[in-house]
């Protein structure tokens, strides 16, 4: 049987443990990240982040969010170095983001919620695929990256401007040539920990590299995220927002900072 996993009251992060147990596992995300309490590892590299444009396909409403999703037979877009060992080739990215602007994200600083979260998802190449990878404690590893409310973004435009032909669960257009890089912030400084995926099945094999610089949306770009649809086409409508999961104990882990 499917699990019909959401995020209204009735299905909500609340009430995934029933179906999802490991949601009151020991190392869930996200987390509120407390800078104070984080300390700075000089073992942490930079990260090195390689995207191919060439290997964005497509955008799709999976009717949780919407996702970018990339080709990942070869290393042509991937993630090295930072906090991990060996290649991680990028498969998806995808947002979370709030009914209104001051809540969205999922990971939070000192308490402070932005009004988006960008995950850029990569699977670990010492396993054959990213479902292999996905059950693996080092087999993920998820870049974040915070929305704050400002100018308008250009880079992203870019992906908003398919939301047309993504509206509701289940549609999917064609999205050649972008790449992701264009969205990630000038200084890749960041804190990292061990955690897990923040939407079912909730697998504890996420690498967490959450990057310290924001980037900007304004508030007309996040009105169009909230024009998405959780439902289908010829379903009654129903918004896309709050799609995020809130903090997560932090249950003894040691968060990291690649910083000063
Ligand atoms: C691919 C995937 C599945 C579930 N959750 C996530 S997330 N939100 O942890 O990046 N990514
Ligand atoms: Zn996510």
């Amino acid at each position: 049987m499917s699990h019909a996993w959401g995020y209204s009251a009735e299905n909500g992060p609340e009430k995934w443990v029933t179906n999802f147990p490991i949601a009151d596992g020991p190392r869930q995300s996200p987390i509120d990240i407390v800078p104070a309490d984080a300390s700075y590892d000089a073992g942490l590299k930079p990260l090195c982040l390689k995207y191919d444009a060439k290997d964005c396909i497509d955008i799709l409403n999976n009717g949780h969010s919407f996702q970018v999703t990339f080709t990942d037979d070869t290393d042509s877009s991937t993630l090295k170095n930072g906090p991990i060992s060996g290649v991680y080739r990028l498969k998806q990215f995808h947002f979370h983001w709030g009914g209104s602007d001051d809540r969205g994200s999922e990971h939070t600083i000192s308490g402070t919620k932005y009004a988006a979260e960008l995950h850029l998802v990569h699977w670990n190449t010492k396993y054959p695929s990213f479902g292999e990878a996905a059950s693996k404690s080092d087999g993920l590893a998820v870049v974040g990256v915070f929305l704050k409310i400002g100018a308008e973004n250009a880079q992203l435009q870019k992906v908003l401007d398919t939301f047309d032909a993504i509206k509701t669960k289940g549609s999917q257009t064609t999205f050649p040539g972008f790449d992701p890089t264009t969205l990630l912030p000038g200084c890749l400084d960041y804190w990292t920990y061990d955690g897990s995926l923040t939407t079912p099945p909730l697998l504890e094999s996420v690498t967490w590299i959450v990057c310290k610089e924001t980037i900007s949306v304004s508030p007309a770009q996040m009105a169009s995220f909230r024009a998405l649809q959780f439902s289908g086409k010829g379903e009654a409508a129903c918004c896309m927002v709050d799609n995020y999961r809130p903090p997560q104990p932090l249950k003894g882990r040691a968060v990291k900072a690649s910083f000063q």
